[in-house]
């Protein structure tokens, strides 16, 4: 898909654009030549990392999702433009923390999505699309009560496709549930020209550490041993240019109304992850042989266990041509490089866990 075409001079309104992934969607949209607009957190510093390099060619607009009138105030900026888009990318995205901060977490994942929706209908934006950011994490545990309803690959794996049931197990994941369903309910109800896209774990450049690619990384690069929990859960891993892709195919060519499931298309247990991390690392002279130690302090309550799945994207694929084009190696190769010459964003602030 052409995607240039598609979006110079298309005003684009990104809300979570200073986060890892909005920040990588933001990078794309302003090479692409897309009037960029984004909703950042007004904190009393005022620092803007991730997006520190693009804020002269971006519009920004500071606030809080929680607070409606300031997402108002924000979306404002789109009035008259037609054919604009809105990316949803901000939530709070640590399944970990969303049990520290449950209240804070529904607040902003619930109530945040349903006033940018509510803000598009007061102020009747003539939107072309509006894409909610769902997560994986909504299937949670699949129980076998629940095989029936599941439908498997001819090994045995279990498929997970916009037909799977969901099972949040965190507070985070049910959060992010209530706000796809929010955002299919105003298509629904106002017809807004809504997709939902359902994402598994990105990762790469600038994530936040406290992910489980980054808390590897950090402490290898720091320490002769790496800390962690749980190492049997499996997730399917996916770079972040990939994920950024997919949602701009999406913003696109995706159906309103649709929800749309993508990843890489395989999974890894998070001990193999964990492994070819330092293998790759060892390779490239990050570091030497960092022995990998597992805590059950660490384990997290409701973590969802997927034993056998397989991701598959033939929607957005069939739909709109996506597929992920970066391989593990080449992904864990480029976001080694990025924390070990990086430090500034990382070194002593860490908290691992
Ligand atoms: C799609 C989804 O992706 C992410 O959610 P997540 O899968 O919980 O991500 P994570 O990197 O925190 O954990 C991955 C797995 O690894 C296990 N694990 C073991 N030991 C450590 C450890 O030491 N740290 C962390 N963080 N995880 C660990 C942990 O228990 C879990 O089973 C978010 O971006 C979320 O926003 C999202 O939407």
């Amino acid at each position: 898909m052409n995607l240039d075409s598609g979006l110079s001079n298309r005003s684009v309104f990104v809300t979570g654009a200073d986060g890892f992934i909005g920040s990588h969607l933001v990078d794309r949209l302003v090479k692409l030549d897309a009037d960029v607009h984004v909703f950042v957190r007004a904190t009393s510093s005022g620092e803007l990392n991730n997006i520190r390099y693009q804020t002269d060619k971006i519009s920004i607009h500071r606030g809080d999702l929680r607070d409606k009138h300031s997402v108002d105030k924000a979306l404002s900026a789109l009035e008259g433009h037609a054919d604009s888009l809105i990316f949803h990318l901000a939530a709070q995205a640590h399944v970990g923390e969303s049990w520290e901060r449950p209240y804070e977490t529904v607040d902003t994942n619930i109530n945040g999505t349903l006033n940018l929706l509510q803000s598009v209908v007061d102020l009747d934006l003539e939107i072309a699309k509006f894409d909610t950011a769902g997560t994986s994490e909504e299937y949670g545990n699949v129980k076998e009560e629940m095989l029936e309803k599941h439908e498997f690959e001819e090994d045995g794996r279990v498929l997970l496709s916009e037909r799977s049931p969901v099972n949040p197990t965190s507070v985070y994941a049910t959060s992010k549930l209530a706000a796809d369903f929010l955002t299919m309910n105003y298509h629904d109800a106002y017809g807004l020209p809504t997709v939902t896209t359902r994402m598994f774990n990105n990762y790469g450049p600038r994530q936040n550490p406290r992910y489980i690619t980054g808390t590897i990384i950090t402490q290898a690069l720091e320490r002769d041993i790496v800390e962690l929990g749980n190492l049997t859960p499996k997730r399917d891993m996916c770079y972040v240019s990939d994920g950024v892709r997919g949602h701009l195919h999406v913003a696109l060519e995706g159906t309103p109304g649709e929800q749309y499931v993508y990843g890489y298309g395989e999974n890894i247990s998070m001990q193999e992850w964990a492994d070819t991390i330092l293998e790759v690392g060892t390779e490239y002279d990050y570091w030497d042989a960092p022995e990998i130690i597992q805590d059950e302090d660490r384990f997290r309550p409701g973590d969802s266990d997927v034993e056998e799945l397989l991701v598959g994207y033939e929607k957005i694929n069939e739909e709109t041509g996506w597929e992920p084009e970066v391989s593990w190696r080449e992904g864990i190769r480029r976001t080694i490089n990025w924390y070990a010459n990086n430090p500034d964003s990382w070194y002593g602030r860490v908290d691992w866990r």
